[in-house]
């Protein structure tokens, strides 16, 4: 469960004097995400979502990431839409915390997605990446390859404690990727995160994207390569899926088709992916304090993908002809 901070329902019914969203009438902790601390808040103007942004959310960032949701609101992406307070400004302060209050979406995230939900994501994510084509702001990727060593120096000295020979393996492939990470690729606004519990649905059909809070400019087929490794593996066995890896890659194609550099770099991509989501996972193993309410996520999970990337040598290898 992510609550790092806790609320009194004073401080919130305060809090709430600054919106016009009815009378409070409920609210309770989200038992889901591992970033920044969720509330549901029921009024009588109907269910919302309350965040308050934790450590690794820069409040400088706060700016581009609720600007994007209005952004990508109004070019008829499905994310939620951050509301507006009495005096005009989109966020707040509560509980010592930067805080804001968005719509709330209405759908499930999906356990085991299947192939026909990755070709709705492919859809959607080329959808999202034109979408932000004009957003005014920009934000640098914190968490691309310059920002790997950083948080690997966190990591490294325990890192044998996840798992024996980690250590060695880490540093060859970082080493790797910092010579030979793709550049001059397509770029603009990615998601960044767009895992399983960032994307709802109801029934088979995709109806709302959440959680833009590590969005920023950077490759698009990097978002690509995120996808790969979030939705196309079998959730049990770990092994590649390439119906779903195909059903992914050729919708998102339909709607805007890779370049031929793209292609050539997704190996390359999906590998970097994996050693991104491996750091951070790694560095919140080791440094969660005891007692924190969240579940924390097996860097391990990303080590093994990673390491099957590293068999890969062209992007046919993910089941894309053609
Ligand atoms: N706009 C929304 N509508 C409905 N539920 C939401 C919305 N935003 C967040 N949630 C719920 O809160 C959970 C955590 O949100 P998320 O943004 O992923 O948090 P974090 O940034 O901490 O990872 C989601 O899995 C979902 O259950
Ligand atoms: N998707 C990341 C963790 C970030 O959590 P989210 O709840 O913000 O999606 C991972 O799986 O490591």
């Amino acid at each position: 469960m992510a609550v790092y901070t806790d609320i009194t329902e004073g401080a919130l019914r305060g809090f709430l004097e600054a919106y016009d969203i009815g009378r409070l009438t409920a609210y309770k902790g989200i038992a889901e995400g591992v970033e920044n601390s969720n509330f549901l808040l029921h009024t009588t103007e109907g269910p919302f979502i309350l965040t308050l942004y934790e450590k690794r959310v820069n409040p400088d960032d706060l700016p581009f990431f609720l600007g994007l949701m209005e952004h990508l609101a109004a070019r008829g992406i499905s994310c939620p839409l951050p509301l507006t307070r009495r005096d005009g400004t989109l966020l707040g302060e509560l509980a010592g915390r930067p805080a804001a209050i968005i719509t709330f979406l209405e759908g499930i995230w999906l356990r085991q997605p299947e192939a026909p939900h990755c070709a709705a994501l492919g859809r959607a994510l080329a959808g999202l990446h034109r979408a932000g084509e004009g957003f005014a702001l920009k934000r640098a990727n914190a968490l691309s390859v310059e920002g790997w060593r950083p948080l690997w120096e966190k990591a490294r000295e325990r890192a044998d404690e996840i798992a024996e020979g980690l250590r060695a393996g880490i540093d060859a492939e970082l080493a790797f990727l910092e010579r030979s990470w793709p550049k001059g690729l397509p770029s603009g606004v990615i998601h960044a995160d767009l895992f399983p519990d960032n994307v709802f649905f109801i029934g088979d059909a995709l109806t709302g994207i959440i959680d833009f809070y590590f969005a920023c400019n950077d490759t698009l087929a990097y978002d690509v390569a995120t996808c790969l490794n979030a939705w196309c593996f079998d959730d049990k066995s770990g092994v590649y899926d390439a119906a779903k890896g195909q059903a992914f890659l050729a919708a998102y194609q339909a709607e805007r088709p890779l370049t031929p550099d793209e292609v050539a770099a997704l190996p390359l991509l999906a590998r970097g992916s994996a050693l991104r989501f491996f750091l951070t996972r790694a560095y919140d193993w080791l440094s969660m304090p005891p007692g924190a309410l969240v579940v924390k996520k097996d860097p391990l999970e990303y080590w093994r993908k990673l390491r099957f990337h590293q068999t890969i040598e062209t992007a046919e290898g993910y089941g894309l002809t053609g």
